[in-house]
């Protein structure tokens, strides 16, 4: 038996607003910065789980602040007590302390902490098995899934016997699609040209150095000056040609109608998608704005704060691709919920990624929901963005713009102890730096 004796939590930052990495229109200047969540245990042999929430600078004290009081419903509990009914477990953490879930529930700065604690226990129980998580998942029967998840709320949409049907119809294919994917990877498109914050001539040569690395799907921002969005998309199809996809991404900056007039502008530029055009809690919002564009796709999610409003997503039929995001929904069980009822809605995910350590989860999150769930990639295309890769022990690996199958067991999450240390906030050297 492993029992998880301490969690530990770290508020880590990175400067990237230095040199605006990951800004968009509404966020103009991003610290990527993680609530980092260690699971220390009694297993002698070092075995630790980590994991992490995404935020982006002021505020992460307050995730920090928020792991520390969930904390006591994860210490003194055994792996084997949480994994062999981890659905019960993931409904204890958001639902036990009702003191706690009062300042959610199941959104919000509490939500992100879930998140945080729940990837670092599937990250300690993919190590402890010795297997990548992605293949954790792949190996597990429909039932043992079906147990791992909380089915609360959504269960009008998606039951547990429709959820184990859609797995069982996926599990004769699973071993062809393992070995497509061991071959192939899983096809991504990079934002890390398009950050608004980028001068032309940066965003020029990064749009030309990521067609020669073999991307064909790029994304840029919009959301600022329409005449700016406008010259900037012109520049990138310069780049990129017209055969290659453009997405683009409002950061939530318009209203319903704003974004309706903004896009009939920028359909000039022949966008795949529209990505978070206005708020992301107004779902009748997005489905009029898909409605009245007719053939731009809308996508959105990665600040969809939980399984329910996804529901709400897919039933008003508001969304051609389905953002989610591995650490703004509790973690992977409610992740699991929201692919299950996707592919029962035949809409796509396409998971975000732009943040520190998000690439490294998703690549988990996609080769599953393929093998497993949807069995398409039919629309199916990954984000990728190239920062803060370095300070990860198994940092992914894109190969001909793919992302290539983790093989290192866990979540991939785990930091190098030294860029721990040097990006703690606010004494860690990087902070000391001017
Ligand atoms: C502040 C962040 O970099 C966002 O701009 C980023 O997550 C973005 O919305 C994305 O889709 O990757
Ligand atoms: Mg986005």
């Amino acid at each position: 038996m492993t029992v998880i004796t301490h969690l530990d939590v770290q508020d880590i930052r990175f400067p990237t607003s230095r040199s605006l990495d990951g800004s968009d229109a509404m966020n103009a200047a991003p610290d990527y910065s993680a609530t980092y969540v260690t699971l220390h245990t009694d297993a002698g042999d070092g075995l630790e789980g980590h994991g992490l929430t995404f935020t982006i600078g002021r505020g992460n004290e307050i995730c920090v602040k928020a792991v520390e009081s969930l904390a006591y419903l994860v210490e003194g509990r055994s792996l084997e007590a949480i994994t062999s009914d981890m659905g019960t477990f993931w409904r204890h953490l958001t639902t036990s302390d009702s003191q706690l879930r009062w300042t959610g529930p199941e959104k919000g700065a509490i939500h992100l902490a879930t998140a945080a604690i729940v990837n670092a226990i599937w990250d300690l129980w993919a190590k402890s098995e010795q297997k990548p998580v992605w293949k954790l998942l792949v190996d597990m029967s429909p039932e043992q899934l079906v147990n791992c998840l909380d089915f609360r709320f959504v269960s009008d949409a998606l039951t547990p016997q429709e959820a184990l049907a859609i797995l069982r119809r996926n599990a004769a294919g699973k071993a062809s699609r393992e070995q497509e994917m061991r071959a192939q990877g899983y096809p991504a498109y990079t934002t890390s040209a398009g950050w608004l914050g980028y001068p032309d001539d940066k965003v020029r040569r990064l749009a030309r150095e990521a067609l020669a690395e073999g991307w064909t799907h790029f994304k840029q921002k919009v959301g600022g000056d329409l005449a700016e969005d406008c010259r900037r998309a012109q520049i990138l199809r310069e780049e990129i040609g017209w055969e290659h996809p453009l997405m683009m991404d409002a950061n939530q900056m318009w209203d319903v109608d704003e974004a309706i007039a903004n896009m009939r502008q920028l359909a000039e530029f022949d966008p795949m998608w529209i990505e978070e055009p206005t708020s992301p809690d107004d779902i009748l919002g997005h489905a009029a704005i898909r409605q009245r564009l007719g053939s731009i796709g809308v996508a959105t999610g990665e600040h969809c704060h939980n399984r329910v409003m996804f529901k709400q997503l897919l039933q008003a039929e508001a969304i051609d691709y389905c953002q989610i995001d591995a650490a703004r929904l509790g973690g992977l069980n409610e992740v699991i919920v929201v692919l299950l009822m996707a592919a029962k809605f035949g809409v796509p995910v396409c998971p975000h990624a732009g943040g520190v350590g998000l690439c490294e989860y998703v690549q988990h999150i996609s080769m599953f929901d393929y093998i497993a769930v949807s069995g398409s990639l039919d629309g199916r295309i990954l984000e990728y963005v190239d920062h803060l890769h370095e300070h990860f022990e198994n940092p992914v690996v894109i190969r001909d713009g793919r992302y290539q199958v983790p093989t290192a067991p866990g979540y991939s999450i785990t930091m190098h102890p030294e860029s721990l240390a040097r990006h703690v906030y606010p004494d860690g050297q990087a902070w000391q730096e001017s």
